[in-house]
């Protein structure tokens, strides 16, 4: 049966490190549940302003449109009996306290403990995308392992970098103690300055190494048919199109990387797909996509109008 998709717009409202959550009254759809503060998006309307009525409707603040809002990740929800396209957007700026102004509860919670609230069921890449940052550095070339803890550091302190992968694949095929010594170092590099670090192994060295996640490749995540981390950790996948973004749905990864969307040297000879087919790809999928290939950080705000969560790069930063 057809069923209608509601236009969804969504609030996330940032203070400092805390986001405002309200609870969905018990006889609304998916009602009892946290939400995030918005509704359905009117026929003469955009959704922007909908955003901005809602959030006058609900809390009482008036948003600022021209420069407190950006988008964050949009989702395609079919709960059976109705079916969502979630338009979430970042508020950062406002007029007025927030007041649960239809009599709901509301809470401003630190993001950190976003997971200890029940939501509905399409608000988990919601969570992911709020605690994710921006840029995410893959760890490029270097000649000796204290050599790449320079760049790295440098990379950290110079470009705010908040998550990091470390990829050396030849290192881990060659000689895995090697691999696991380096990583824990740069492990706890990242633990002293606050960073998130994902590895670019199979998903066994996390019991070696107490890291973030793992990020894989499309043909090895492919191996799996079933998610292979647990749900405490993040688990990242590298993908290039269509066909290989539906196929991962059944590991429920809690991002992507999307590329080349530029030209890049580290692959020269592949064909760049550009920002009009990323943004039309990125739309297909409820996780956060990360833009790669090309990317320099003049290329955020494209990436974050065209729907991604940010940039991933080597060479802007490393
Ligand atoms: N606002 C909001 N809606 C969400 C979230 N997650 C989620 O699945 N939804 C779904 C639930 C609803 O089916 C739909 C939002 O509808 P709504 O009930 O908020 O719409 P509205 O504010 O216009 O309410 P109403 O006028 O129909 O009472 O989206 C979320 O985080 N925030
Ligand atoms: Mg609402």
């Amino acid at each position: 049966m057809f069923m209608q998709l509601v236009h969804v717009a969504v609030a996330v409202i940032m203070r400092g490190n805390r986001v405002l959550i309200a609870k969905r009254s018990d006889d609304a759809h998916q009602g009892g549940l946290w939400e995030f503060p918005g509704g359905k998006v009117e026929s003469n309307e955009t959704v922007r302003h909908a955003l901005k009525r809602e959030l006058k409707e609900e809390l009482d603040i008036e948003v600022n449109l021209s420069d407190g809002v950006q988008p964050l990740i949009s989702i395609r929800h079919d709960y059976g009996d109705k079916a969502v396209l979630l338009d979430v957007w970042v508020v950062s700026s406002f007029e007025g306290e927030a007041v649960g102004a239809e009599g709901q509860p509301i809470k401003w919670v630190e993001k950190e403990n976003l997971n200890d609230f029940a939501f509905p069921e399409a608000n988990k890449p919601i969570i992911s995308a709020i605690l994710l940052p921006n840029k995410y550095l893959i760890t490029g070339g270097y000649e000796t392992p204290d050599d790449c803890m320079h760049k790295l550091q440098h990379a950290i302190s110079c470009h705010g970098i908040k998550l990091v992968q470390f990829r050396n694949h030849g290192l881990y095929a060659s000689d895995q103690e090697a691999y696991i010594a380096q990583a824990t170092g740069i492990r706890d590099i990242c633990h002293y300055n606050g960073v998130r670090l994902i590895l670019n192994a199979p998903p066994a060295i996390l019991q070696g190494i107490d890291a973030a996640g793992v990020h894989l490749t499309y043909a090895q995540a492919n191996e799996y048919s079933t998610r292979p981390v647990p749900r405490n950790k993040w688990l990242g996948v590298s993908c290039h199109n269509a066909e290989e973004l539906s196929n991962l749905a059944r590991l429920s990864p809690d991002y992507v990387l999307l590329s080349p969307v530029n030209k890049t040297a580290t692959h020269p000879d592949a064909e760049p797909m550009g920002w009009e087919k990323f943004k039309a790809l990125v739309e297909t999928v409820p996780y956060p996509v990360f833009a790669l290939g090309g990317m320099m950080d003049t290329d955020m705000t494209d990436a974050i109008n065209y729907g991604a969560q940010g940039i991933a790069a080597i060479s802007a930063w490393w």
